[in-house]
């Protein structure tokens, strides 16, 4: 099947628009979890998303340095939120290709700017570039995904249904509050 150019969603967040969390308990952008990557992403120009993410000591791999799992964790979430939100679609990652360029101390900042590539079908192209301590940094990580769309039921059927509550109990809290109607009755 041919690669088509990516199509935006005509309800995606326009540029500017803070992502926020996608899930408290997400390693990736959650708070709930303090060694957590607490990546920040909003919504860029022409179907980019810029992220960013700062190495602590939690993310070691060799002293003062940060571990390339976690790296490649950062461009997945990074990935995945330029997908979910651009697209609109639920979908996973596939495969996730690194290139780990130059080393990146504990204490800089990555500055990763993530763009959709092309769509076939289910699959769906998106690669990244993480720019070391400035958003026109040296880049440290390049990183290529394919992801693969999937139904509510991939969650479902292989999740856990209790943390799915809680995700849609909180998607429906952030609505209500978005649309002026948090408020009870007995509070
Ligand atoms: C607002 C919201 C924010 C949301 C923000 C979210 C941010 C979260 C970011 C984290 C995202 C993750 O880590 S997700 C978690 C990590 N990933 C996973 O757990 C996925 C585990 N894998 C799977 O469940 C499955 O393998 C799937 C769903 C990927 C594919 O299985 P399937 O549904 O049976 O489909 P299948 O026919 O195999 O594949 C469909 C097409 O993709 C191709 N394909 C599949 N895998 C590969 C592969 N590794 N390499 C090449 N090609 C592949 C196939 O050849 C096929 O091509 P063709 O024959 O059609 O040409």
């Amino acid at each position: 099947m041919d690669v088509e150019p990516p199509a935006v969603h005509p309800k995606a967040p326009t540029p500017g628009t803070e992502l926020g969390i996608h899930f408290d308990e997400c390693f990736g952008c959650g708070d709930e979890f303090e060694a957590g990557l607490h990546l920040r992403s909003r919504i860029g120009e022409a179907q980019t998303v810029y992220s960013e993410f700062t190495v602590t000591a939690a993310h070691q791999g060799a002293p003062g340095l940060a571990h390339g799992g976690l790296l490649a964790c950062a461009f997945d979430e990074a990935l995945g939120s330029t997908v979910g939100n651009l697209l609109r679609r639920p979908a996973v990652t596939g495969k996730l290709e690194t290139d780990f360029r130059r080393p990146v101390p504990v204490g800089s900042t990555l500055y990763i700017e993530a763009r959709l590539d092309g769509t076939a079908g289910r699959k769906i192209y998106a690669s990244a570039d993480g720019h070391l301590d400035a958003p026109d940094g040296p880049i440290a990580v390049s990183a290529r995904a394919l992801f693969v769309a999937v139904g509510f039921e991939h969650f479902t059927t292989h999740g856990d249904p209790a943390a799915l509550k809680k995700l849609a109990d909180a998607q429906e809290k952030a609505k209500r509050v978005r649309e002026g109607r948090d408020w009870e009755i007995n509070p």
